[in-house]
């Protein structure tokens, strides 16, 4: 095959691999005839405040994705959940990225949605549109080709406890508490934060964090598998930042083409049924295989001692 050709078909390999691990968007329709898309997003850009903020660190290749919205303990807006969707489409693309932190502003990380539009939307067909648009963005968030962890300093109320679970790995600060707030409001989780707890911490440890609506610890958290550090830090959020981007040190040390690849194979093993799990195994390795980190490291003789 030409150089051309194997590059070609490189690419077709990543594009297939990546449309896969990708969210179907699957356009369906209102009664008006508009989709329903497009009716929640209206909706929902009649709830202001606040920002989702996205700084992306490209020597590092850490991207941090802030919930921005302190005086309401970092609730999501209407239109927080709808920037919130170009933040994740951004994250996407960025090639040369490797590990996204997610956080809250001042201290907090996220108090769920805002009770202000809750309250306006308050009826069962316009909430199960806010999940399933909810729901898509954090699928997309978790299938990112990026590691990402939620950091957790303050409370993780409700929406902000599902949001947790939409990431690879959790960490506290010792202050931190997750919540599943739902059972209080007379809910259940519908931001797709039930099936990716059940994952997490298995179905009796999710039975127990839904129906007792536990206030989880950092250590208990631990102790469940939900989180994967506790941070003792108390110099402040720049310093707690700092200690979340050492820990993913290890993790994201190398290339970003080879982080981006782990990460993809990990998103097929835990989604996909086995077979199609290990076809998108073999195309994203063709896209590392005789790649430019493979190449250096053969020509180095390595020993991993
Ligand atoms: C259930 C799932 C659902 C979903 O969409 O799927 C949700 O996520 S619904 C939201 C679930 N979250 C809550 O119910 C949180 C309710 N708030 C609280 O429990 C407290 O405010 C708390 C514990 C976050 C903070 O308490 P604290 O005493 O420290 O402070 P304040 O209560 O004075 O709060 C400061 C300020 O923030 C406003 N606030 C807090 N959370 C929300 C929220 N989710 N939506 C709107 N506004 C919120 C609070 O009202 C205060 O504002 P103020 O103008 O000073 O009254």
């Amino acid at each position: 095959m030409s150089v051309c050709g194997a590059a070609r078909c490189r690419w077709i390999q990543t594009r297939s691999a990546v449309s896969l691990l990708q969210q179907n968007r699957t356009v369906r329709r209102h009664s008006t005839g508009a989709p329903e898309s497009n009716v929640i997003r209206e909706k929902l850009q009649a709830f202001p405040g606040g920002s989702i903020d996205l700084q992306k660190r490209q020597e590092s290749g850490i991207a941090v994705l802030t919930v921005n919205n302190p005086a309401r303990m970092n609730a999501f807006s209407g239109c927080m959940m709808l920037e919130l969707e170009q933040r994740v489409c951004e994250l996407e693309t960025w090639t040369e990225g490797k590990a996204v932190v997610v956080k809250g502003a001042a201290g907090n990380f996220c108090s769920g949605s805002d009770l202000n539009a809750v309250r306006a939307i308050a009826n069962p067909q316009d909430g199960m549109r806010m999940c399933e648009f909810m729901q898509n963005t954090l699928t997309r968030l978790l299938r990112l080709p990026l590691i990402s962890m939620a950091l957790v300093e303050g409370r993780a109320l409700g929406g902000g406890a599902e949001l947790t679970t939409a990431c690879d790995f959790r960490l506290m600060t010792s202050d931190g508490v997750i919540q599943f707030v739902h059972k209080h409001m007379g809910l259940v989780p519908g931001w797709g934060g039930a099936a990716r707890l059940v994952g997490i911490v298995g179905s009796q440890n999710a039975l127990k964090l839904l129906s007792g609506a536990v206030k989880l610890d950092p250590d208990c958290g631990r102790q469940m598998g939900l989180v994967d550090e506790v941070l003792h830090c108390s110099s402040g959020e720049a310093e707690t930042l700092a200690h979340a981007e050492q820990w993913l040190g290890p993790f994201i040390k190398g290339p970003a083409p080879v982080i981006q690849a782990i990460k993809k194979v990990v998103v097929s093993g835990r989604e996909l049924p086995l077979e199609q799990a290990l076809k998108t195994e073999r195309n994203v390795f063709g896209t590392v295989w005789g790649g430019p980190a493979n190449l250096q490291a053969l020509a180095l003789k390595p020993k991993h001692k």
